[in-house]
């Protein structure tokens, strides 16, 4: 049984990969990068290696010590480091669960297997039962994202009496526009034993309202003072301000959608917004264009999540 952890709440950033020029992982900046998500975001809690994180296209051995580095460097700062660990592998997802676990991590999560797939939720939870026992003190969390997985099986199946065969689970992230799916999701946690993780960033407030403990997101990166800003107006019950961050958020994530929006923007967003380096995806993934980048900064301006004087070395003087 896992001990019994604080449980998972609050904002989640999605941790971005940082890159050099080359394509090399940039382990230098991973210390800055926790301070400014604590300092300047109020964002303490991360999930490393996922989507936002390209984890799916790092070797193992990247992968573990990325891990590594973020746990190491948020030591004493952040309130829970989770690591995705969802591999095709069994055997892959296996070991990285096991050094999650021994580099003390505070939890895992896994995504269902996206190419030979699982056809059933049975068959999912089996898959998902093996790489849990491989970290049997570790926290479990299932990563529910069924437009890139192509896993379509519904989290609200999945959750049925799911402690019973894996004992460490302890909740799920969400990245899913059906509503109607996370409500039965919070309405089968009645004894809100779980952590339901939101993860579809313009939608939180609904999903705040449907019962939300939390959220995992690429925005948190640098929206996320903007976030807590609606998380606390949401709290107090102040519906028409929560609405209006909500907004607020959504014209800018609508606004890039427009442009084309993905891992290899986040990046670059986020080297604008915090000025620490992201450098570039790795391929398939491109470095987005000039064009989009000037859009997206004159954008950020216009909504204040952006000050000139904020522009460091993230400005786009600096953009090839
Ligand atoms: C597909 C994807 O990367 N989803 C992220 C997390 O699950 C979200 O944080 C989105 O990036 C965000 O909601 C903007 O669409
Ligand atoms: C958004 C998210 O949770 C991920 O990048 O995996």
């Amino acid at each position: 049984m896992a001990s019994p952890k604080k449980k998972l709440q609050g904002l989640v950033a999605a941790t971005i990969t940082p890159m050099t020029e080359h394509g090399e992982i940039n382990f230098s900046v991973i210390g800055r990068y926790v301070d400014y998500l604590v300092e300047e975001q109020g964002v303490k809690s991360i999930f490393v290696n996922g989507t936002t994180g390209e984890g799916l296209s790092l070797s193992i051995s990247e992968r573990r010590q990325v891990a590594e580095e973020w746990v190491t460097q948020g030591r004493n700062k952040l309130d829970q480091v989770v690591i995705h660990v969802g591999a095709l592998s069994l055997k892959e997802s296996q070991e990285l669960a096991r050094h999650a676990a021994e580099i003390g991590a505070d939890g895992i999560a896994v995504i269902a297997p996206f190419f030979l797939k699982p056809g059933n939720k049975d068959v999912l939870i089996n898959f998902l039962k093996e790489v849990a026992a491989a970290a049997p003190a570790l926290p479990f969390y299932y990563y529910h994202i069924p437009a890139l997985t192509g896993v379509k099986i519904r989290a609200e199946e999945l959750l049925d009496r799911i402690q019973e065969k894996i004992p460490t689970f302890q909740g799920l992230k969400f990245s899913d526009t059906d509503l109607l799916d996370f409500g039965q999701c919070v309405d089968q946690n009645r004894q809100r034993q779980f952590a339901l993780l939101f993860g579809v960033d313009e939608q939180l407030l609904s999903a705040l309202v449907m019962g939300a403990t939390g959220a995992v997101g690429s925005t948190y990166n640098y929206l996320g003072k903007k976030t807590n800003q609606m998380l606390e107006a949401f709290e107090r019950k102040d519906f028409s301000s929560a609405l209006n961050h909500q907004f607020c958020i959504q014209r800018f994530i609508n606004f890039v959608f427009k442009l084309g929006f993905g891992v290899s923007q986040t990046k670059a967003i986020m080297t604008l917004v915090s000025g620490i380096p992201m450098g570039p995806p790795r391929p398939p993934l491109q470095k987005p264009s000039r064009e989009f980048m000037a859009a997206a900064e004159a954008k950020l301006k216009s909504l204040d999540f952006l000050s000139s004087t904020d522009l460091k070395d993230g400005s786009l003087d600096s953009w090839s």
